[in-house]
């Protein structure tokens, strides 16, 4: 489980405002509108209580404070508990809260306590960040699309790239994993030595950085990814003009938070 770090953490809040933009001007959506596209829900003045965990590496300096700057970016009401843990559930609960969100190293979770929906951040970062490519308006007509990273955030985006009809390929350094994947689902094999592609629209969902070839990229590619590090080079960007959808948690936290409203 790749963990966040106060680092990845220290310019979110210019990158969660940035990628908005960037969002907007690449799909015609703001961040806001697209989560409200795609799940078919809106907030209604729900009260989201965010409780620090102290199991397994304990807590991420930022981490809660991050989400609750998301909450209240998006225009939501929100609080982090004095209390960590189970005293910190009690505390979210006993003062109102209606949608819970906590994490530990496995798993970062949204609750709605009133609806009983609860939304895993993996899924919702891996579907936001391929929605964002399957509504970039100036590749519309092209279907193809390569997700780089086929694991816990990888495999929920090459499911929302089927549903919305893309041409998927697919590529991982694991191999069992990509013969995995091949077998459960109908996508392509991406395999540059033997026949090079390229591609306008590029997820990647990996813990590596300069995973994104050059012989993959076309003039103004939009790269769309939650990896971190980044996983394609500056030198790459420059040259390709490409536009790169990338920020550590906000992004795929609004997107969990539409998921359970
Ligand atoms: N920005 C955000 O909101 C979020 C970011 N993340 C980040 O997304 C990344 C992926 O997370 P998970 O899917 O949970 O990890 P995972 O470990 O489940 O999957 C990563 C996949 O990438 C593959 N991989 C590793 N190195 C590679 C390379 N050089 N080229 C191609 N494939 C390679 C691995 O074989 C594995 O299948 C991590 O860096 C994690 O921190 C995760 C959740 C939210
Ligand atoms: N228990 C800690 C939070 C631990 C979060 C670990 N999970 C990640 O870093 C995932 C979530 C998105 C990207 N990586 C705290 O409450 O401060
Ligand atoms: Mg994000």
């Amino acid at each position: 489980m790749a963990l966040l770090t106060p680092e990845d953490l220290a310019n979110m809040t210019n990158a969660l405002v940035e990628n908005d933009r960037l969002i907007t001007e690449l799909t015609d959506y703001s961040l806001d509108g697209l989560c409200r596209k795609i799940y078919g829900t809106v907030p209604r003045n729900e009260k989201i209580a965010i409780i620090p965990v102290t199991a397994g590496n304990g807590i991420i300096g930022s981490f809660s404070e991050s989400l609750l700057f998301t909450v209240q970016h998006f225009g939501m009401d929100g609080f982090i508990t004095e209390n960590t843990d189970v005293a910190g559930y009690y505390e979210a609960v006993t003062n109102g809260a209606d949608i819970i969100l906590m994490a530990d190293d496995l798993a970062y979770i949204a609750h709605n306590l009133r609806n009983g929906k609860i939304a895993h951040n993996q899924i919702c970062t891996g579907r936001i960040y391929a929605e964002i490519l399957c509504h970039a308006k100036d590749y519309a007509d092209d279907k193809d699309v390569l997700v780089i990273g086929l694991g816990k955030v990888g495999t929920p985006a090459l499911e929302t790239f089927l549903n919305e009809k893309q041409n998927v390929y697919v590529f991982d350094v694991d191999s069992k994993r990509v013969d995995e994947i091949l077998t459960d689902y109908p996508v392509f094999k991406y395999d540059p030595a033997k026949e090079p592609k390229s591609f306008f629209k590029i997820f990647e969902a990996t813990p590596c950085a300069d995973t994104i070839c050059e012989s993959a990229l076309k003039e103004n590619s939009i790269v769309s990814t939650p990896g971190i590090p980044l996983g394609i080079s500056d030198e790459l960007i420059e040259k390709y003009k490409v536009r790169v959808v990338s920020e550590p948690l906000g992004i795929g936290t609004l997107s969990m938070l539409y998921d359970v409203f």
